[in-house]
């Protein structure tokens, strides 16, 4: 699991994704499915997915009360994914809820899935955070209290962006996951993306995995984009500074 390359799904609906996984050659793949997908199609897209091979990320981000998080883990936990995710800001209280919930509905001798934290959303900017959730103290302080929080609740690790790794291992060592969207090469435009790195930085950072949305999903030469990013994150071939 770690080292992967998770490709955001973010497609209206299977016909989509089935179209664009066909272009991989039967390839194994890590993917994720977020709300886009799995409000349209449901579990039954994670379990196609999964019977196909591929590994899954469910990007639900859950935040609700413990009891109501506690109860929609262990139903998803029966959906056979590999990661799933909660927003940390639901509380040390609603992540142990989280955590239980994963543990009560994955079968025995099945393997549980991981489960990892939003900690500030890699759309969000420090100013944002500053202005709109009154948070006083700097985004990367924010971060890392977030993922002290997580830990501290026994989740597997944090989603955050590639800046805030370095920190994040320093602190809570080699083993915490951290998973990293606002993923570009330096040529790109962020969109709506706050806080990103290119897949070298992420590498150089110690990230555990990054997530590729449309970069590769909406490239004219989705494999191909795949592959550039891929190669970039192994460490196989390195952006020129002109490039
Ligand atoms: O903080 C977060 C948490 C989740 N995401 C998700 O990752 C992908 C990123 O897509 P791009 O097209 O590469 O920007 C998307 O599915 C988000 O829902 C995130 O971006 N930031």
């Amino acid at each position: 699991m770690k080292n992967s390359l998770i490709i955001a799904l973010d497609f209206p609906d299977k016909n989509d994704v089935y179209g664009f996984i066909k272009k991989f050659n039967n390839e194994q793949l890590f993917v994720k499915v977020g709300m886009e997908l799995f409000y349209k199609e449901g579990p039954a897209m994670v379990q196609e997915l999964k019977e196909m091979g591929h590994d899954i990320f469910l990007d639900l981000k859950l935040h609700d009360i413990p009891n109501t998080v506690g109860r929609a883990m262990r139903n998803l936990a029966s959906l056979g994914c590999d990661l799933v995710n909660v927003h940390a800001a639901g509380g040390k209280e609603m992540m142990v809820a989280a955590l239980e919930g994963l543990e009560a509905g994955t079968a025995l001798g099945a393997k549980r899935p991981k489960i990892i934290a939003v900690t500030q959303l890699t759309s969000t900017s420090e100013e944002q955070m500053k202005g709109e959730q009154l948070i006083s103290v700097s985004l990367e302080q924010s971060v890392l209290h977030y993922a002290k929080v997580t830990q501290d609740a026994g989740l597997d690790g944090v989603v955050c962006s590639s800046n805030e790794v370095k920190l994040i291992r320093e602190q809570l060592g080699e083993q915490f996951l951290t998973v990293t969207p606002g993923i570009r090469m330096s040529s790109e435009s962020v969109g709506d993306q706050k806080r990103v790195a290119t897949p070298e930085f992420a590498r150089n950072a110690g990230v555990s995995m990054i997530v590729v949305g449309r970069s590769i999903t909406r490239a004219e030469d989705p494999v191909l984009a795949y592959q550039l990013y891929k190669n970039a994150w192994e460490g196989k071939v390195y952006e020129t500074k002109n490039s």
